[in-house]
């Protein structure tokens, strides 16, 4: 029998807790009585803390059951559509709140718009360095290799295209205003918020570096935050009233003022062959803009309800959005429910850890980004293409005996980006080599995806369930919504199933 050391044999001494937790030496009377109040507070917290958790689950028992839903996607992915199914959930259900937050996704619009115009200034600050290096090798050092002739294909930048990029350099402090603004004073809640410096590191070493978004961990807390900074001048965003646009020190002023700069750079030929020469799809990017460069650097705009959806904020950890939902069509007789919708990134690796926490779920939305089938995973493994990535968690998912009971609906998302790939010339079948010689275009290739998607949904359930999938462009709000709904009634309809009331 192996002997294990007890607690009592610790010398309360040597106890590292103990000693942490010990009054420091030489304490005097009025810090003892300072630190017992700070003791006294601390407690005092966490039984509120307690009391609370206790009530939330008091009422959870007692409250009717509410329709639980778990969004899913691959965690490490560039964004895939999460945030943004949420958001038009928030749009089905309380148009009038999602509207009163447009102060604070005018700043991440913004945001995204600096951060494209960046990347462009970077694939510059690229070209320049591949025709005149900065350092010449030195033909004694071979540890190095010889400085890379520029690629045939590379456009040369002329004189007017670099005081172009001169003069958009105030982007830099127009991003760190902004990240100022969406960042609460003193708060961890964001990470790596900032880019690098303008780099001469190949763009393809650069573009995987997902943690250099901007990044918050609940969409409530920093809207929350950005509502408190705001609302001291200003009581209501709806409609954009009480954004101050006379504020000398928004952001917007010198993005406003760069803003024919901005424009010139996104049209310029010569750019536009730069981009595609480094396989720069701006356009494919999330929080895209510069297609409406002029409306949304214009010093009085107002997102619209498809900017909030098209911009770009990433979220981290899970989080749970709570919200009453009505039925439709044939439900519609019947009381709103209550919905939580969780919003979590599944890694491969992790579903039988998560999926313990998840087993009384109505249903699973998961999300397949379709359009990156070109793409490879930079941070689970780099060898691994991301549409491949996407089914085996998929097929982790259908598989797992835990959540047999859930029903599980698949969005092939990005179908936008994805026909706009194939209608470039993308060849589908170079990535998915068992597509073969069928055509290249989008009906046979979604069609072919939605096939072996069904395929291992019916080979990996432990028990027969129906496979429900729908093609979608999440930032498209009138068919997402219009998908929602059906997935909304489909829930209902099994969660009063279950219950034995149809
Ligand atoms: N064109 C296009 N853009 C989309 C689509 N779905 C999402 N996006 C955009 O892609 C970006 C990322 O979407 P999010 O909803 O933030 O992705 P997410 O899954 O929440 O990502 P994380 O928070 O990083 O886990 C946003 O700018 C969206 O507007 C789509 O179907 N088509
Ligand atoms: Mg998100």
């Amino acid at each position: 029998m192996p002997k294990f050391r007890r607690t009592s044999d610790v010398d309360d001494i040597d106890d590292p807790l103990t000693k942490a937790l010990a009054p420091p030496p030489n304490e005097t009377p009025a810090e003892r009585e300072i630190r017992l109040a700070a003791e006294a507070e601390a407690q005092r917290r966490s039984d509120a803390i307690d009391e609370e958790i206790n009530r939330q689950r008091i009422a959870d028992r007692k409250a009717p059951k509410c329709v639980r839903v778990l969004l899913l996607v691959l965690k490490g992915a560039l964004g895939i559509g999460k945030s943004t199914t949420l958001k038009n959930f928030q749009l089905i259900n309380s148009p009038k709140a999602f509207r009163t937050e447009r102060a604070s996704w005018r700043a991440v619009v913004q945001l995204n718009v600096v951060r494209s115009i960046r990347t462009i200034l970077d694939a510059m600050a690229d070209a320049q360095a591949q025709v005149s290096p900065a350092s010449p090798v030195s033909p004694l050092d071979l540890s190095r290799s010889p400085s890379p002739t520029p690629p045939p294909d590379l456009p040369t930048l002329t004189p007017e295209h670099l005081r172009l990029k001169m003069r958009l350099l105030p982007l830099q402090q127009v991003e760190e205003a902004l990240l100022r603004r969406l960042t609460p004073a003193g708060s961890a809640e964001f990470e790596a918020t900032h880019l690098s410096p303008l780099t001469n590191l190949p763009y393809s070493l650069r573009v995987g570096t997902v943690h250099r978004e901007i990044a918050v961990n609940s969409t409530a807390q920093w809207k929350g935050a950005f509502t408190r900074l705001m609302s001291t001048t200003r009581s209501s965003f709806e409609s954009g009233r009480d954004i101050d646009f006379e504020d000398p020190n928004d952001p917007g002023v010198i993005l406003h003022a760069c803003s024919d700069d901005m424009v010139r750079l996104w049209h310029d030929p010569t750019i536009k062959k730069l981009l595609k020469a480094q396989k720069i799809r701006l356009e494919d990017m999330a929080g895209f803009f510069l297609d409406s460069l002029e409306r949304v650097t214009a010093l009085r705009y107002v997102p619209t309800d498809d900017d909030i959806l098209r911009a770009r904020l990433k979220t981290l950890g899970v989080s749970e959005h709570r919200f009453k939902l009505k039925a439709g069509g044939y439900f519609c007789n019947l009381v709103s429910h209550d919905w939580r919708v969780f919003d979590v990134g599944g890694a491969r690796s992790l579903v039988s850890a998560w999926a313990s926490y998840f087993d009384d779920m109505d249903a699973i939305i998961f999300l397949a980004p379709i359009s990156c089938f070109d793409q490879v995973v930079l941070v689970e493994d780099p060898s691994v293409n991301r549409l491949e990535d996407s089914i085996l968690l998929w097929k982790s998912v259908v598989s797992n005996p835990l959540l047999q009971s859930t029903e599980t609906v698949l969005f092939l998302n990005k179908i936008d980006i994805f026909k706009a790939k194939l209608v470039s010339g993308i060849k589908f079948a170079d990535y998915v080599i068992s597509y073969g010689n069928r055509p290249n275009d989008f009906e046979h290739a979604a069609n072919y995806l939605k096939k072996k998607f069904s395929a291992l949904h019916t080979q990996c359930s432990p028990k027969p369930r129906m496979f429900y999938c729908h093609l979608t462009t999440v930032t498209d709000v009138k068919s997402t919504q219009h998908i929602l709904g059906n997935v909304k009634d489909m829930v209902l309809r099994q969660n009063l199933m279950n219950s034995s009331l149809v």
